[in-house]
């Protein structure tokens, strides 16, 4: 079969009706959870994968808090190249049971992304084997720029803002970058993060990198303690507005995309949703950081593939939530 040229699928745009009444403007949602290995992720992993794999890779290996290990151990399968993938001890057992379906060896250390990174580092010094990073390198800023194409293809007219989620700030470098690339520069970038991981907002404020004592947050897709420093630079090139919202309200919206949309998504997916949901984006308008009238915003539906019925409702009960 001719071989595809990415890994990644067009996604949809879809126009969300229950969205764009709660936001009081038309809200459109690129659907990322739909991608093949459950979130964007897929874009640039699959790229920088397929990269290494013409460089003559035999081993992948790719520390991860899931969906970026599920996106490279996918790739890796599709490359016909082995794989390896670290994550922290508290990964759910259904990210570990995937990621054994797609073929990967799986090795659990420490207790955040930043420990399994050291390990994964560790490994690719072994001859052939390359290390994944899941958010901090050029290759996947490249790959997640298609996102972007793919908005300009849709829309035509650029959006009046782009709400996105923050963990490593590889999500945020390469829509970015793909705005840079479509000539929507000015295209105004909601970023967000939840409470307790929160190292973009960190730094932004702080005007320098800034490393979390620690992931408090249950949304632990968005747990690197430290931003990529090209993340950070993005806020000189850009219009970024960095937001942090409370767990309780990540999860509270990703109940209320579930039964608005019938769609089911992570706590990290839920931040972004978040935005809209808990009137931040109202706010955002009524205190003048945004143009009070937006011809349409669009989130970014990030995905995620540590959350089931049984999980939302233990967060839930955890949060103190009805
Ligand atoms: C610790 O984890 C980092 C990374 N997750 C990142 C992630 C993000 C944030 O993307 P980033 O800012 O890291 O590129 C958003 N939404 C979802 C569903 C994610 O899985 C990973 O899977 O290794």
């Amino acid at each position: 079969c001719a071989r595809a040229e990415h890994f990644h699928t067009v996604t949809p745009l879809l126009e969300s009706w229950a969205l764009s009444q709660v936001a009081g403007t038309t809200v459109f949602l690129k659907c990322e959870n739909v991608q093949p290995a459950g979130s964007f992720k897929i874009r640039g992993i699959g790229h920088f994968c397929q990269e290494m794999a013409k460089k003559g890779c035999r081993h992948l290996v790719c520390s991860s808090g899931g969906n970026a290990g599920i996106a490279a151990a996918y790739a890796a399968r599709k490359l016909g190249i082995p794989a390896t993938i670290v994550l922290p001890e508290g990964t759910s057992l259904q990210v570990v049971r995937r990621l054994q379906g797609e073929g990967a060896e799986v090795q659990l250390t420490g207790k955040v992304w930043d420990e399994a990174s050291l390990k994964a580092q560790e490994l690719a010094t072994r001859d052939g084997w390359v290390n994944v990073p899941p958010f901090d390198h050029p290759l996947i800023w490249e790959g997640h720029a298609s996102l972007v194409r793919e908005l300009k293809a849709a829309l035509g007219t650029p959006p009046g803002a782009l709400v996105l989620a923050v963990g490593g700030g590889g999500l945020l470098a390469g829509v970015s970058a793909g705005l840079a690339e479509v000539g929507w520069q000015h295209v105004p970038i909601i970023a967000v993060e939840t409470q307790g991981a929160h190292c973009f907002n960190a730094a932004v404020k702080a005007g320098r990198l800034v490393t979390l004592p620690d992931i408090t947050s249950v949304a632990k897709s968005l747990g690197a303690k430290t931003v990529a420093a090209r993340a950070l630079a993005c806020v000189q090139e850009l219009e970024i507005i960095s937001e942090v919202v409370e767990d309780v309200q990540a999860v509270s919206a990703v109940q209320q995309f579930l039964d608005d949309e019938r769609m089911l998504v992570e706590p990290a997916c839920g931040a972004a949703l978040a935005v809209i949901y808990s009137g931040l984006l109202g706010r955002l308008q009524a205190e003048g950081r945004l143009r009070p009238s937006l011809a349409s915003v669009v989130v970014i539906v990030c995905g995620g593939n540590s959350i089931d019925g049984g999980g939302l409702q233990a967060l839930k009960a955890r949060l103190g939530q009805s």
